[in-house]
């Protein structure tokens, strides 16, 4: 028989329920005991989501108050001592590694760990940080046995989820001022695995899902090398363990598939058929003679139906060569990044509804498709008619296809990817409209989204409010930070994005040939979720979607003050794309209608415009090579096609949050943004020394403090930030900003934050002036 499996199902609930207890229990309004109880209610209502639609093999430990990788830093207890220091209750160390914390009273202060994007999703996870003398420890109750007992007793036996140890230490890094290769810490490791395995199996587990995901990177030898000595210990553990299933994930395997020899010992091995179906051949002729292939054929990472067909094929050709006892039907990753529930979407055209499956839908598919292939088409004749009516609905309707759309796409010329003079020119024109000291401060855009915000959106939406009135409302937010930015004496201001949900959905919503949606929540970090709009048809620009704002915070700033808009590649990503055209066909639609908008500002007397691509990295294949370097040829010109329509007086600045630029400075250099602001504040300033080595000229603002906490940052630590910027940067092209925009914070802490960075900044203008 045939089994069907989920490898992590979503943990925010259907209302985003985790989102708002633990919120509640940050803001010290639920307690400890209440915020635990939410989380096994969550787990419970999930287990029973996935026992009552059928699936054969449901996932335990996949549930997380923050993040799954968190999870086992503490499970570990890899804690750095400055949190452990506290002696905080488990709960509150794991969200001080979390999020930070500070409690001025109690003489509590401490930053959060690092935290980066999940391989080239748009979830992050927390970076363990290992220090030179680091020991590891398994913590006193096991999360994954606990929550094991905890569906056993529910009546649900599950297959928990951890992570692998080579990936663990693979997704690690030293801590600051450290120089251990987390990699060489892997026997100190390994007996701490060896334990949780043996408490599993004691607690009744008969089999684990063990993800090994970075098999799907290109490994450096001493990471590749380490799954041999890390698998034959945890696959030779006989009935003291349980059985192993390796899950990878977003990527082949076929470059690592002479790991496979050393990964014999265990029951499976899990691969994604819908990133790259053509490494089933070479993945099936390297499995063991008793090897289990997990198959993933439901999609984990889009909304779109599974096409049944395509997926049974590609299940039959497993089938044919290994049998059915060692075939599972199973969703390509977990569904971590797909939404809860099609059902709570009520205004979804009814057509368009039928193309889609989230998390909930997409357990019903594993079973139908392992039905299928177990007991034959007949067996499930309904749903597969259904389905290639639903496929069949798509590929012909007409609401993908606008042929006006596809002839402006076809008379793009080269010319318009350039700006019209280099930056040198552009920079001395721009110096003579736009007046700016050295170490221009300024920020990233958003400024507190406060419930206040928030609830007049929300009546707005519901029709409570008139569009007058929501415009009045809007236009008194962005009255107010104009104020707030003059006190503050920032030099480049922004409007603050009071009129945005989101810098995607918003966008997502004003563009056709896009739907949204009211509930499709996804998990972004912590407690933050986005709903991110799909994209099902070619994309235009029916109308200006920021001018108006844009254009009263002009008319009101006494400083240059900033247009704000998306790019083209992170509208793409962070959006559900098409499946049925290549994304850069889409981000091509995308360029062309943000080059309206961004024309159409410069129109309205915006003289430096800001075009966000903090997904441009994130996009990057996982691995060196044709698809990557085609990727960022497609990538840098839609962003030069959305940017370049402006004159020479306009200041283009783009704004990433990351810091990896090492694989990829060639194609941020390409972009020709006049002014760049990027993620540092996290990350080693060393990272700023590809800037000089690839002596690049124009300017750059790495982010001095970290927007992600609440903490506030002293003048004193920001003044060192930019010192050690200094040392890889010239005075004359450092801007000073935050991370990234602070749509997250509360006004308190950032205005607090913001007077410092600005007294820093001064500091420096000063010491350079003289
Ligand atoms: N798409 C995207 N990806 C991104 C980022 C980003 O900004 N956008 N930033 C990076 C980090 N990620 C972030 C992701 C989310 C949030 C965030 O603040 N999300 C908000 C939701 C934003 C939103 O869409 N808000 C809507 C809906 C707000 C809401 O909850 N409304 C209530 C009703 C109103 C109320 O009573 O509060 C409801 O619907 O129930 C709005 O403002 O209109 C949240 O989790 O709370 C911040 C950073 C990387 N990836
Ligand atoms: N302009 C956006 C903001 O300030 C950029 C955010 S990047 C995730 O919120
Ligand atoms: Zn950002």
């Amino acid at each position: 028989m045939v089994q069907s499996s989920v490898l992590g199902f979503p943990r925010m609930g259907k209302l985003r329920d985790l989102k708002k207890a633990t919120e509640a229990y940050w803001g010290g309004k639920i307690s400890r005991d209440d915020l635990l109880a939410e989380g096994k209610r969550l787990r419970q209502e999930h287990w029973k989501i996935q026992k009552d639609a059928g699936v054969d093999i449901i996932p335990s430990n996949d549930f997380a108050f923050y993040d799954q990788v968190l999870d086992h830093i503490q499970l570990f207890g890899v804690i750095p001592e400055r949190y452990s220091k506290y002696n905080l209750h488990p709960v509150d160390e794991y969200f001080a590694m979390g999020r930070g914390l500070q409690k001025p009273d109690e003489g509590v202060d401490v930053p959060s760990l690092e935290m980066v994007k999940w391989f080239d999703s748009n979830y992050h996870y927390v970076k363990p940080t290992l220090q030179d003398n680091q020991t590891f420890k398994l913590a006193a109750n096991p999360k994954p046995v606990v929550e094991f007992l905890e569906a056993k007793e529910a009546g649900v036996v599950t297959r928990p989820v951890i992570l692998g140890p080579v990936s663990f230490l693979v997704l690690a890094k030293a801590d600051r001022g450290q120089s251990v290769d987390p990699i060489t810490q892997l026997d100190n490791l390994l007996p701490v695995y060896v334990e949780l395995l043996n408490k599993l199996k004691a607690a009744g587990v008969e089999d684990v899902q063990i993800d090994e995901p970075i098999l799907v990177f290109d490994l450096a030898a001493k990471a590749k090398a380490a799954f041999k000595p890390a698998y034959e210990k945890l696959g030779n553990l006989g009935a003291q363990a349980p059985r192993l299933t390796l899950a990878t994930y977003f990527g082949d395997i076929v470059h690592n598939i002479d790991v496979l020899s050393s990964l014999q010992n265990l029951h499976g091995i899990h691969v994604d058929l819908v990133r790259n179906p053509e490494q089933l051949d070479t993945v099936i002729g390297a499995l063991g003679p008793n090897q289990v292939l997990s198959a993933g054929v439901v999609d984990g990472r889009n909304i779109w139906k599974t096409n049944f067909q395509a997926a049974i094929e590609k299940v039959e050709l497993a089938i044919q060569k290994l049998g059915k006892d060692r075939v599972i039907v199973a969703t390509s990753s977990s569904l971590l990044h797909v939404p809860h529930t099609l059902a709570s979407e009520k205004n979804l055209d009814a057509e368009i509804r039928d193309w889609f499956s989230f998390a909930v839908e997409k357990t019903a598919e594993v079973v139908i498709i392992a039905k299928a292939v177990t007991e034959g088409p007949a067996s499930v004749k309904e749903q597969l008619e259904a389905n290639a009516k639903s496929v069949q609905s798509r590929a012909s309707s007409k609401r993908t296809n606008d042929p006006a759309v596809k002839a402006r796409q076809a008379s793009v010329t080269p010319e318009q990817h350039n700006r019209k003079s280099p930056f040198p020119v552009r920079h001395a024109e721009q110096g003579k409209s736009i007046n700016l000291p050295l170490f221009p401060t300024t920020t990233i855009g958003s400024f507190p989204q406060t419930k206040e915000i928030r609830i007049q959106r929300n009546k707005f939406t519901k029709g409570e409010i008139t569009p007058e009135e929501y415009e009045k409302f809007i236009e008194k937010e962005i009255q107010d930070v104009i104020k707030i930015q003059e006190e503050l004496d920032l030099d480049v201001f922004v409007h603050g994005e009071p009129e945005r949900n989101d810098m995607v959905q918003y966008f997502g919503e004003r563009l056709t040939g896009y739907v949204f949606t009211t509930h499709a929540w996804v998990q972004s970090y912590g407690s933050r979720c986005v709903r991110p709009p799909i994209i099902v048809g070619d994309v235009s620009r029916p109308a200006p979607m920021t001018v108006k704002e844009s254009k009263y915070a002009v008319s009101i700033s006494k400083k240059p003050c900033k247009g704000m808009i998306t790019g083209p590649v992170t509208c793409l990503r962070w959006s559900f794309p098409r499946d049925d055209v290549h994304q850069s066909v889409q981000a091509q639609q995308l360029a062309l209608a943000l080059r309206d908008e961004v024309v159409d500002l410069e129109a309205a007397g915006i003289q430096v415009i800001q075009v966000d691509e903090p997904a441009l990295r994130e996009g990057l294949p996982l691995r060196a090579g044709a698809e990557r370097e085609a990727y960022l040829k497609w990538a840098v010109d839609a962003f030069r096609l959305a940017t370049a329509g402006v004159t020479d007086n306009t200041q283009v600045h783009s704004h990433f949050c990351y810091s990896e630029f090492q694989d990829f400075f060639h194609a941020i250099a390409a972009l020709d943004a006049d002014v760049l602001s990027i993620e540092n504040s996290k990350s080693d300033a060393k990272l700023l020394k590809v800037f000089i080595d690839e002596a690049y000229p124009r300017h750059i603002g790495p982010g001095v403090y970290d927007i992600h906490s609440p903490r506030v940052p002293s003048e004193q630590e920001i003044k060192d930030r930019i010192e050690e910027m200094l040392q890889y940067l010239r005075p004359d092209q450092l801007w000073v900003n935050p991370d990234c925009g602070l749509k997250t914070r509360q006004w308190p802490e950032t205005k607090a934050a913001i007077t410092n960075m600005n007294n820093a900044a001064k500091y420096f203008r000063q010491k350079y002036s003289s």
